[in-house]
């Protein structure tokens, strides 16, 4: 399987944040974006996540066991730097939400609610409103929305804010686990993931006036 990346460009009012960004990715490989605040690795993300149009170029997705025709935002997990869960429902409620929207892609299965609370260290706490979770629960909770449903790329924006170390080293198990099952990662983030064999891309901001461009 392939998520392949081609020519991106995007648009924030006048400017284009960046051009001609390519990449590919198969079975087991990630990629991190890195560049300072407003560089544009959050739009970026929400581009290949299907979220907002690109200005040029496509995302595509290829893959043996999959109709190829799909649009490659089918095949992503997305987890921004909002957490996405309503406060006042509990996090098995919020997670079982998520389990049955994003169903499962093919060629995988996720975890139960229970199971995926667990893995990321809150199992006795998932009957509680997310609201009363303190902001690196929420987090983790937020994380095991990746786990319920399989989707095999998996986005992340700044995903260890507000984590304390462990949480880190577990986010960064999980992830591995992910690649090893030949899952694919894009994430954006200011602090190493600590995670081996990554490839990096620079995002500098800035790309030019977008009908210079189009001219
Ligand atoms: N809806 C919008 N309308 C106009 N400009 C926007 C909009 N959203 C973001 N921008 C601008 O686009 C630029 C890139 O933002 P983006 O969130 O992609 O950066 P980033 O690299 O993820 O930053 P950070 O490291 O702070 O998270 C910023 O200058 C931001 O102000």
């Amino acid at each position: 399987m392939r998520l392949t990346a081609e020519k991106l460009a995007a648009r924030r009012g006048e400017d284009l944040l960046f051009s001609d960004i390519s990449f590919e990715l198969g079975a087991g490989e990630g990629l991190i974006l890195i560049g300072r605040n407003g560089s544009g690795k959050s739009t970026l993300l929400r581009v290949v996540a299907g979220l907002l149009r690109p200005e040029f170029g496509q995302v595509r997705w290829s893959s043996s066991s999959t109709d190829d025709a799909i649009r490659a935002s089918e095949a992503c997990h997305y987890l921004g730097h909002r957490n996405a869960m309503k406060a006042e429902l509990s996090v098995q409620e919020n997670l079982a939400f998520w389990k049955e929207f994003c169903g499962d892609f093919g060629g995988g299965e996720g975890v139960s609610v229970a199971e995926a609370a667990e893995q990321v260290g809150l199992g006795g706490i998932a009957h509680l409103p997310f609201g009363y979770l303190s902001a690196g629960q929420q987090r983790r909770m937020a994380f095991a929305k990746l786990l319920v449903s399989y989707r095999p790329v998996w986005i992340l924006d700044e995903p260890t804010a507000a984590l304390d170390t462990r949480a880190e080293a577990t986010f960064a198990d999980l992830i591995r686990q992910h690649l090893a099952r030949g899952g694919i990662l894009l994430a954006a983030t200011h602090q190493p993931l600590g995670i081996e064999g990554m490839q990096e891309l620079r995002m500098t901001g800035f790309a030019g006036v977008a009908e210079e461009f189009a001219a």
